[in-house]
């Protein structure tokens, strides 16, 4: 069974891609001890679309006032991987950084060592590109233990490259200097295994003797004494245990339970933890800022082209690629949790066809995290409260013309796609395809793409609605940083596994006070 001793110089709560990077780099110092906390089991997952149901924290969020108008309660369900590896071991394995601007955002509102030139060493470190085309790219890394290749291109994929084409668009390299074009999709997958930060990192420093990982512990409270974190409470095997740090804790939760802990060990807006009767060790906007990339599934059915029906389901394997308008070349069934009725109109019967997807990169609308109660396994209060902001809709609405456009491209107008496919009953009070009939649409059935972040937001040290420092210090108290995806000051403008990865890697330089990735 798992070894725990009393003490360790570091203890990384959750083994998920941010814990999996900062334990195996803390470790490589052999004088240095490290403990793993991971509440899930070790297990060497597959795809996403069969796991979550498995080995997931099971979260949904509160009913949404704008959104999800047609599923059940108006909850959207919000996987996370709770397993070594995290959600990084359950994810559609899509490689994307997000734009260079996004970097350049975080620096000019204060975040200084953040800027695009201060991150692409990074990327550029925790990358194996595979692909020729992009190997000797200055943006891209060769050698670094996450393998970057391509799934499987069918005739769907050429066709969506095509319309790109005819509509004027470039071919691109999204994760270079300009994401703007039509690119083939770059995947964390390794001679057609997920590469993964628990499989690619932890797996190789994972035995070694300074590195202590204990699975199926789930922590519970972070102990604080005199404003500095001495220690962290974990149930393991229905047994309470303590152990405490010489040196720092560094809490790798994720979007969600990060700020959970923070709150229930006292770091939180103060009347929050004041009506729960939790003492206030530091007032912090911890839960706030919550953001996620909402996206819309346009399926289309045609016998035109072969495409993932169940047979072929079985006989190849395969990704789901998902960036700002993705092309899948299969029809889904209900993943997400539509009413039956809504299920009945907008779930394709299975047979041929494609989805298009259309994801909003940028937005505005902001949520929390807050806690139900004081107990640690009760799950916390989600509200990523979807559209709230209305410029959400509109971009949305943008997107789905440029999908009315790609479809009237000459290899799309060749596929007998139906004029009517995606006129709604439940939207009939619009003239179709008006805007307010695409927006109806979209607050009904616009889903999560998974990417939560930001609700321990990072930022300098003498703005108010911040968490942590530009070292990822929670703000007021030694000892405590938080390291994964929650610090984003913003969300990143493509899927946030690799941003978390950098920020990991960034982190563990930090910690151990060395720059171990230089510009070029
Ligand atoms: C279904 C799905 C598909 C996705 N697809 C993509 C994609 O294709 N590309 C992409 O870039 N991103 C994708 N993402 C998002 C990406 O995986 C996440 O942004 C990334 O994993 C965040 O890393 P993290 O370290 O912040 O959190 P996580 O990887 O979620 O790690 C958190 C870890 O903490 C552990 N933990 C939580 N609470 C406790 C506790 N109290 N005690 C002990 N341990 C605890 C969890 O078990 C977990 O292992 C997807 C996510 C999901 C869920």
């Amino acid at each position: 069974d798992d070894v725990i001793n009393d003490v360790y110089d570091y203890i990384v709560v959750g083994g998920g891609t941010a814990g999996s990077i900062i334990a195996t780099r803390l470790s490589e110092d052999a004088a240095t001890s490290v403990l793993l906390i991971e509440a899930g089991v070790f297990h060497p997952l597959g795809f996403q679309h069969n796991i979550p149901y498995i080995f997931d924290g099971g979260y949904y969020t509160v009913s949404q006032k704008h959104s999800h108008k047609g599923f059940n309660d108006q909850k959207s369900y919000w996987p996370r991987g709770r397993v070594l590896g995290g959600s990084g071991n359950i994810n559609a394995m899509q490689y994307t950084r997000g734009s260079p601007w996004n970097y350049e955002e975080w620096k000019k509102a204060g975040c200084d060592g953040w800027g695009y030139r201060d991150v692409l060493p990074y990327f550029i470190k925790s990358e194996d590109m595979q692909l020729p085309e992009f190997v000797s790219s200055p943006f891209h890394g060769k050698g670094g233990p996450l393998a970057v290749s391509s799934g499987y291109q069918s005739e769907a994929t050429q066709l969506f490259f095509h319309a790109g084409q005819e509509l004027g668009y470039n071919r691109t390299d999204y994760n270079g200097y300009d994401q703007e074009g039509f690119g083939v999709l770059q995947t964390n997958i390794r001679n057609g295994v997920r590469s993964s930060a628990s499989f690619e990192y932890l797996r190789k420093a994972r035995y070694r003797p300074n590195l202590h990982v204990s699975l199926r512990s789930f922590v519970t409270k972070i102990s604080i004494k005199a404003n500095r974190a001495v220690g962290v409470y974990f149930v393991k095997d229905s047994r309470k245990h303590y152990v405490s740090t010489r040196k720092e804790i560094i809490l790798s939760a994720g979007t969600i339970n990060s700020p959970q802990l923070l709150m229930l060990s006292g770091i939180g807006p103060k009347t929050h933890l004041q009506e729960l009767d939790i003492p206030v060790v530091a007032d912090l906007p911890v839960g706030e800022n919550l953001q996620d990339h909402l996206g819309l599934f346009m399926p289309s059915k045609t016998d035109k082209v072969e495409t993932l029906n169940a047979d072929l389901m079985q006989s190849k394997g395969h990704i789901y690629p998902d960036i700002q308008i993705i092309n899948i070349f299969a029809l889904l069934p209900n993943l997400f949790g539509f009413t039956e009725a809504t299920a009945r109109e907008i779930v394709p019967e299975p047979g041929n066809g494609f989805t298009i997807y259309i994801l909003i990169t940028k937005p505005l609308s902001r949520g929390s995290i807050k806690l139900r109660s004081k107990d640690a396994f009760d799950y916390p209060l989600i509200d990523p409260n979807y559209l709230s902001d209305t410029r959400d809709v509109k971009t949305l609405v943008g997107g789905v013309r440029i999908w009315e456009k790609i479809l009237q491209t000459r290899p799309y107008q060749n596929m007998g796609l139906k004029e009517d496919e995606h006129k709604m009953s439940f939207c009939s009070q619009h003239e179709f395809r008006s805007n307010a009939y695409w927006e109806c649409y979209i607050r009904h059935v616009a889903i999560t793409t998974y990417h939560p972040t930001s609700t321990c937001k990072m930022d300098p040290e003498n703005d108010p609605s911040t968490v942590v420092d530009t070292q990822l210090r929670v703000k007021g108290i030694k000892g405590l940083r938080v390291v994964d995806a929650s610090i984003f000051p913003n969300i990143t403008s493509g899927n946030t596994n690799i941003p978390t990865v950098m920020v990991a890697e960034r982190a563990a330089d930090f910690i151990r006070g060395v720059d171990s990735a230089t510009y070029l």
